[in-house]
């Protein structure tokens, strides 16, 4: 069958996520490569060019024309879209200039799957994409497409409307971040941000006999400065009413919701659940949704625990307004490669001047298990640390604690 390819293509500047959506829509020609001569121009198709770039490069769809009639040379144009048809392609451009500004700062991770737009004609030929980016490329960009689906469902339960009406009736904030400061004084060691998860893609179960409640008791009695608790049900069998009970049993710590935020929605679903901070990951979250959540956690009385995990997104989020708080993880959510050298890395050399200048927060997450991982990752020049596996598997997780750092850090 013939394919497809631009002939010609005139740009507008690539829209910032703010404006995309309503950004002027740059315009395609295009020729069935069966005929070897550049005839008349065939017909044009209002499609963001970037596409055919990088998204190409992506292995990401590409048009197909899937029956064609006699006259190929025949010029037609958009309007011979069928009206419905036309705001599914619309929505379904919107989504391409959302991937294509996460993957200009490096981001791989897409927000769901590319379905392309609907089949549709376009004067005598009827057009489909061929799904060739339906597979996720990992397991961080498969949870992703799944939160996708599960935000839809729940915003449909649960609108910000009626969210912003419950946060007057919720508790206020604890402060995270003055928690983790007042810990790491007090200690001299990393405070502590104990992790309640019960399971997770790379490890399975992690704990048969599973009590939130009980576990987070027992890691405050240890000496945590705050908990990390979460509250992915499909990947973690986490959940919301998890956080929601912890914060009800009277536990003190102030409580990072651990979710997978694509959202705004999220955060205000977190705080309305009894969360004092949320974490946003810069391997799924472009700068510009970054610092607007960000912005919405402050307005919110919410700490941002921001994640990176390699050079480039501490790079990136480096140059983002208003982060107090990074977290490293030395996992790798792609692969699962857990190396807690990770964290030494990226404090290294000029970024670490740079952190230190801005009197930023660094955590070191995942992978510690003893004292010495503890002092590796203090020297690298963590002032917390994020602990699940090692102390959630401990029969009594207080004693874990006192196991992971050497001695006993309650007060
Ligand atoms: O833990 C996983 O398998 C995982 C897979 C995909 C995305 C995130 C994942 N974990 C989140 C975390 O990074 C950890 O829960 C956290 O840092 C604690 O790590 P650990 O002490 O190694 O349990």
């Amino acid at each position: 069958m013939d394919s497809v390819m631009p002939l010609r293509t005139t740009t507008a500047a690539t829209p910032t996520a703010a404006t995309a959506a309503a950004t002027v829509r740059p315009r395609f020609s295009f020729q069935l490569l069966a005929n070897p001569r550049p005839r008349k121009p065939a017909f044009s198709l209002s499609v963001p060019t970037t596409i055919f770039t990088t998204h190409r490069a992506r292995n990401l769809p590409q048009f197909t024309p899937v029956r064609a009639q006699e006259d190929s040379s025949a010029v037609v144009s958009e309007s011979t879209v069928p009206e419905g048809d036309a705001l599914k392609i619309k929505e379904w451009e919107v989504e391409r200039f959302q991937d294509e500004i996460a993957a200009s700062q490096g981001i791989k991770i897409r927000r769901r799957p590319t379905t392309g737009p609907p089949l549709h004609y376009v004067g005598p030929f009827e057009f489909r994409m061929q799904n060739e980016g339906n597979t996720p490329i990992n397991i961080l960009e498969e949870i992703i497409w799944y939160k996708d689906k599960e935000v839809s469902q729940m915003k449909e339960k649960k609108p910000l409307l009626l969210l912003k009406k419950l946060l007057s009736g919720v508790p206020p904030t604890r402060d995270f971040l003055g928690a983790l400061k007042k810990s790491y004084s007090r200690t001299g060691l990393p405070a502590l941000i104990a992790e309640v998860k019960k399971a997770s893609p790379s490890r399975g179960v992690l704990r048969e006999d599973f009590n939130p409640v009980e576990i987070a008791k027992a890691y405050e009695r240890g000496g945590a400065a705050c908990l990390s608790v979460l509250t992915d049900q499909k990947y973690f069998q986490g959940s919301f009413e998890n956080l929601e009970a912890i914060r009800n049993a009277g536990v003190e710590c102030p409580l990072l919701c651990k979710e997978f935020v694509i959202e705004a929605w999220q955060i205000y679903y977190a705080r309305v659940k009894g969360a004092d901070a949320i974490l946003l990951i810069a391997a799924v979250l472009p700068n510009l949704d970054i610092q607007y959540m960000i912005k919405i956690c402050k307005l919110l009385g919410l700490s941002a625990l921001v994640e990176v995990h390699d050079e480039m997104e501490m790079d990136r989020v480096l140059g983002i307004d208003g982060v107090e708080l990074i977290g490293i993880n030395n996992r790798d959510l792609g692969t699962f490669k857990v190396d807690i050298s990770n964290t030494k890395k990226l404090l290294e050399g000029e970024r670490g001047e740079r952190i230190r200048e801005k009197g930023i927060i660094v955590v070191g997450e995942s992978g510690l298990f003893t004292p010495a991982d503890i002092g590796y990752v203090q020297d690298a020049g963590v002032k917390a640390v994020l602990v699940g596996e090692s102390l959630v598997k401990q029969e009594d997780p207080a004693k874990g604690i006192s196991g992971l750092f050497g001695k006993d850090i309650s007060c």
